[in-house]
């Protein structure tokens, strides 16, 4: 799910909800490739970039509330004014606000809501059955590699073998050691507490503990509150980074709201064609700078996005691995000059993972998160893995929110991260 608020035009009389809304209308791309012009070029070099604190220690701090679930700030309604101060000026410290506060800015923001909370919900029958199809495969994949939790459960007797079949089969399924234990712990609780005399209730027990322990994952992606609303994409090589945000374009796009596609993978040429493509395909516009330097071309796209009024600017970044010190070190710069370019961004940083890579998966999100700070996931190529108990793993030791999952190539594959659906799909 994601929620998107609409702008508020600055002319409008406060309280008054615009009677048309004011989101742009994106023009088709017909050179999908648009260079800053002479006149934003201007505007963004009579913007000082020196002088701004670094408060992304700070930051790193705040954005993680206890449990570390809620994976964004507000600045309430008033959002800071997304410019640089002067030369020699300390930037002002960005606190984030309380959850009050937040509560307040969301009721503010309330009749200026688009339609209400919009869903990445299917829309077609074709996306319908794409859905249904990734639980099907995620079933499948389980079985296949004959881990599958579900065949636990076929015996009669709820006894130590069934208890030690279940945490093997949670472990095959990459669920590690800590979510396993715990979840085993937490069963037999639920089991003792109801007094459950066959496995099919027992089986039914650990579903609602998969979905109680993934729960907090399932949060919304929120734009619209800051304009633009600046996503930073990063992953290993190869996750699906590119894919998901053209997926995410789209469903934005579709949304009403106007996007600008950042290809901040300067060195691989193949990379900003695909990202080409996907703002054809979703006729959004896109800055590329061939050779330049991944940080340069987001601080333009982010100067791009403010001077053309978009809702949200989505950057793409090239794929590294954590091992590839100096690589991580750059998602760091990048994430800092974006915050040079407007002090409350990035708004997301999300980390795509490919749902196949199991444990490792766990590894890339501390390693991601210590590079630049992560606000959310999106797990990708679930339509064909045995190692969706990841998630689990993530949901206990290192819990950031699961804003959507991708279970196939096209458009529509991108879905909503839903926790009972997919304790479901795992369980069986
Ligand atoms: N089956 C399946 N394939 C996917 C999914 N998401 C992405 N892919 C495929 O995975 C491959 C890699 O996707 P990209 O989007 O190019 O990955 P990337 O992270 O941008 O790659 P680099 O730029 O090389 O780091 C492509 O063939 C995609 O079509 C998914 O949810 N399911």
């Amino acid at each position: 799910m994601f929620s998107f608020f609409r702008r508020k035009k600055a002319e409008s009389t406060p309280g008054e909800v615009p009677a048309a809304l004011s989101v742009e209308t994106t023009a088709p791309a017909k050179d999908p490739v648009l260079p800053l012009d002479d006149l934003e070029r201007q505007a963004l070099a009579a913007e000082p970039r020196d002088g701004v604190a670094d408060d992304s220690a700070e930051r790193a701090a705040s954005a993680a509330p206890p449990g570390g679930f809620v994976s964004r700030w507000f600045g309430g309604a008033a959002a800071p004014a997304p410019v640089a101060p002067p030369a020699g000026v300390p930037a002002p410290p960005v606190t984030p606000p309380a959850a009050t506060e937040i509560e307040a800015a969301r009721a503010d923001l309330a009749p200026l809501i688009a339609e209400k909370d919009l869903e990445l919900a299917p829309t077609s029958d074709t996306a319908q059955a794409a859905r249904v199809g990734w639980m099907d495969r995620l079933k499948t994949g389980l079985k296949r590699t004959g881990s599958s939790i579900s065949t636990v459960f076929i015996g009669t007797q709820i006894d130590d073998a069934l208890y030690e079949d279940l945490e093997t089969a949670l472990l095959m399924a990459d669920a590690g050691v800590p979510a396993t234990e715990f979840l085993l712990q937490d069963l037999k609780r639920r089991v003792k507490e109801v007094r459950a005399t066959d496995t099919a209730q027992v089986k039914g027990l650990l579903r609602d503990a998969v979905a109680d322990m993934l729960a907090p994952l399932e949060r919304p992606l929120v734009v619209g509150v800051y304009h633009p609303t600046v996503i930073m994409v990063s992953g290993v090589n190869g996750a699906g980074k590119t894919t998901s945000i053209g997926k995410l374009t789209k469903h934005l796009a579709d949304a009403g709201a106007s996007v600008l596609l950042a290809a901040a993978d300067t060195f691989r040429a193949a990379a900003r064609e695909q990202l080409a493509v996907w703002a054809d395909r979703t006729q959004v516009e896109i800055i590329t700078q061939q050779g330049a330097d991944p940080s340069a071309v987001a601080f333009d796209a982010v100067g791009a996005g403010r001077a053309r009024r978009k809702d949200v600017v989505l950057i793409d970044t090239a794929g590294r691995l954590p091992t590839q010190k100096h690589l991580m070190e750059e998602l760091t710069k990048i994430r800092r000059v974006v915050t040079k370019a407007d002090i409350t961004a990035p708004h997301e940083v999300l980390l795509v993972i490919d749902g196949n890579t199991g444990q490792n998966a766990l590894a890339q999100v501390k390693a991601f998160d210590a590079a630049a700070p992560l606000t959310g996931l999106i797990v990708t190529k679930l339509d064909g893995t045995a190692k969706g108990g990841v998630l689990c793993a993530i949901a206990r030791e290192k819990p950031v929110p699961v804003y959507f999952i991708g279970v196939g190539e096209r458009l529509e594959d991108l879905q909503t991260f839903k926790a009972r659906e997919f304790a479901e799909a795992l369980v069986g």
